[in-house]
């Protein structure tokens, strides 16, 4: 799989806040609107990085906390990110935007021909909302008995096809779309509950073992620390 991972480390752009210019709109540039904290995001910049389109599509970072007026006055009235500035339109919703840059885009090709494949994707897809609140709403009740299922519907997923560690066997938007959210909850469960996801679960330790060796991934990676700060202060009031 390494040899597919077309990443190479970037010197990442600076966050803009509320003081800083907007960015030309419709120049012709290929911009994607971005948050360097935000795991919806996270999904279009791995997604990017592995198809190795970092020349093809900027980055621009924004703070959440400090967002420019201009953002959502002009750029995205959704006033979220991801977005994406392609071809003269802004795109939201990360797994649509995942998807679109599968298609839109040259690179490796991040989802199967094969219909079986194709047909779990889509559920897979359809899962990820359910399997994000279930996991967040466990935080505030029994984590093992609330979250469990979640993580054990990827672990059994993780049998489903047995030509590669990842989702669909081979690397795909699948895994991009678990990721940013397992890989904070993970972070989130081992430090304030003591909950290790992958005991007993050694398909998702090896899926998780694997996707940390991409480079794609690694550069998108959340600070641990401020993850769990941010998770203490906004979901445990704390
Ligand atoms: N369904 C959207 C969710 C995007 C989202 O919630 N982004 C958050 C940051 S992680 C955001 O922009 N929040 C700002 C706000 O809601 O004001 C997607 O998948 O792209």
């Amino acid at each position: 799989m390494a040899l597919l991972d077309k990443s190479v480390p970037e010197n990442l752009p600076p966050v803009l806040d509320a003081t800083a210019d907007q960015p030309p709109l419709f120049d012709g540039t290929t911009r994607l609107y971005t948050a360097y904290t935000c795991p919806f995001a996270q999904r279009v910049w791995i997604t990017r990085n592995y198809k190795g389109l970092q020349d093809k599509i900027h980055l621009v970072p924004l703070n959440l906390q400090s967002r420019p007026s201009w953002y959502g006055e002009k750029v995205y009235s959704v006033n979220r990110v991801p977005a994406l500035e392609h071809n003269g339109k802004i795109i939201g919703e990360s797994l649509d935007l995942i998807k679109y840059l599968d298609s839109n885009f040259e690179g490796q090709s991040l989802l199967p021909d094969d219909p079986a494949k194709k047909e779990f994707a889509e559920e897979s897809f359809s899962y990820t909302d359910t399997f994000n609140k279930t996991v967040f709403t466990s935080f505030k009740g029994d984590v093992a008995k609330e979250a469990g299922p979640a993580f054990d519907y990827l672990e059994n997923a993780l049998h489903k096809f047995d030509d590669g560690p990842f989702l669909l066997g081979q690397f795909s938007l699948v895994d991009i779309a678990y990721i940013p959210f397992v890989e904070r909850f993970q972070i989130f469960l081992s430090e304030v509950f003591k909950y290790d996801i992958t005991a007993g679960r050694p398909k998702l330790a090896a899926w998780i073992e694997e996707i940390n060796k991409l480079g794609a991934y690694k550069q998108t990676k959340t600070d641990p620390k401020e993850l769990v700060e941010f998770y203490k202060k906004r979901i445990l009031g704390q």
